[in-house]
């Protein structure tokens, strides 16, 4: 496999692969090695690595350099099998971002049994073609949804969307980003996303490096900015998005998308179609996934760990929720835009 670089992920070419751990984000800038697939399984769980395109882009690429090695080592090709146990094992590393599942299994070429090929230079092939369909569909999801931008629009975001979690451009971030080179005079308000804090640490990150004019809030004052009518329109990724339309995402969309939808402010799940499950019928099929307690309890990071709540405090920490379709108004994905019945539709259509 060719060399790459992007903001979050690279590899020389020749076996090193490297990603910024993205935990140390915004005052350290730490590439770490990924010399072996467990590497990688750590790097996701501990969310050095995240974000539901890059995660499946980092399994990919992880998988075939493992391959590769081995292959090197043996002087020949490794079993179905094999390949298999690897894959499932990067697999099973998060449960909620569908990207990772659905990036593996077309990694094992599941729809072109038996003819399927699991030699190094195939596997990195289908890795850098996933990789160069992530990059063009998060360009196209930022045209696309550029289009719904305004001069002077106030923007709010959750979680981080942008280059880090992803290898293009983004996704919900993508749109800003691509509104603002377009000359569209617009202001971020970027939820800073408690527990983890992706957008007070990442987006904030992003969007200063490209001097694009944020202003990063607490949470618990999306519904002020709301009620003042700061807020023109919300922008959020997905994590999965159902067949009825319904999206899992961080946790904190659904609150702003219920805020949305009493203010009555345009709110859009922005996402490759690589988010879509076409086996996931709706909402509630979505796998949640519970993180640790000390999460909650205070705030890690490049800052180092601060707790704040009394040791042991039990605590709730579901680092998803799911958004009913009924308070979307339109999904933007590489495919178009979609309202409720015409996501149904679509989907129905790749069904038959
Ligand atoms: C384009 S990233 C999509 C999605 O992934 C993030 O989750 P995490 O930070 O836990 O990886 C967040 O839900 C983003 O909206």
């Amino acid at each position: 496999m060719e060399k790459f670089e992007y903001l979050s992920i690279r590899y020389d070419g020749k076996g090193l692969l490297e990603i910024l751990d993205q935990r140390k984000l915004p005052d350290v800038e730490e590439w770490l090695v990924s010399a072996k697939p467990e590497d990688m399984i750590g790097y996701i769980k501990q969310l050095s690595v995240r974000g539901a395109p890059l995660i499946g882009v980092a399994a990919c690429v992880a998988l075939f350099l493992y391959v590769n090695n081995e292959e090197s080592a043996r002087a020949q090709c490794l079993t179905e099998e094999e390949v298999t146990v690897v894959a499932t094992k990067l697999r099973d590393a998060r449960p909620t971002a569908v990207n990772l599942m659905n990036n593996l299994d077309e990694m094992l070429q599941l729809t072109v049994k038996p003819t399927a090929d699991f030699s190094a230079a195939n596997l990195g092939r289908i890795a850098r073609a996933i990789i160069d369909r992530e990059v063009d569909m998060c360009a196209r999801i930022s045209v696309a949804g550029a289009e719904l931008l305004s001069d002077g629009d106030n923007v709010l975001t959750h979680c981080n969307t942008g280059a880090i979690a992803t290898p293009g451009m983004g996704t919900a971030l993508g749109i800003i980003r691509e509104a603002w080179r377009q000359g569209k005079k617009i202001h971020v308000y970027v939820d800073e996303t408690r527990p983890l804090l992706q957008g007070g640490r990442l987006t904030t990150y992003e969007l200063a490096r490209e001097k694009i004019p944020h202003t990063l809030i607490c949470d618990n004052m999306a519904a002020t900015l709301m009620a003042q009518g700061k807020i023109q329109r919300v922008l959020v990724g997905a994590d999965r998005i159902a067949c009825n339309g319904d999206f899992a995402n961080k946790i904190g969309t659904y609150s702003v998308a219920v805020l949305a939808h009493y203010h009555g402010v345009p709110f859009h799940g922005v996402a490759p179609w690589s988010t879509v499950d076409l086996l996931c019928p709706s909402g509630k099929d979505i796998p949640i996934e519970e993180r640790q307690a000390s999460e909650v309890q205070g705030v890690s990071g490049a800052f180092g760990n601060v707790r704040w709540a009394p040791a042991n405090t039990p605590t709730f920490n579901p680092a998803f929720d799911v958004t009913p379709v009924e308070l979307v108004t339109s999904h933007i994905l590489d495919t178009g835009i979609y309202t409720q019945q015409q996501l149904k539709d679509s989907i129905l259509t790749k069904h038959k």
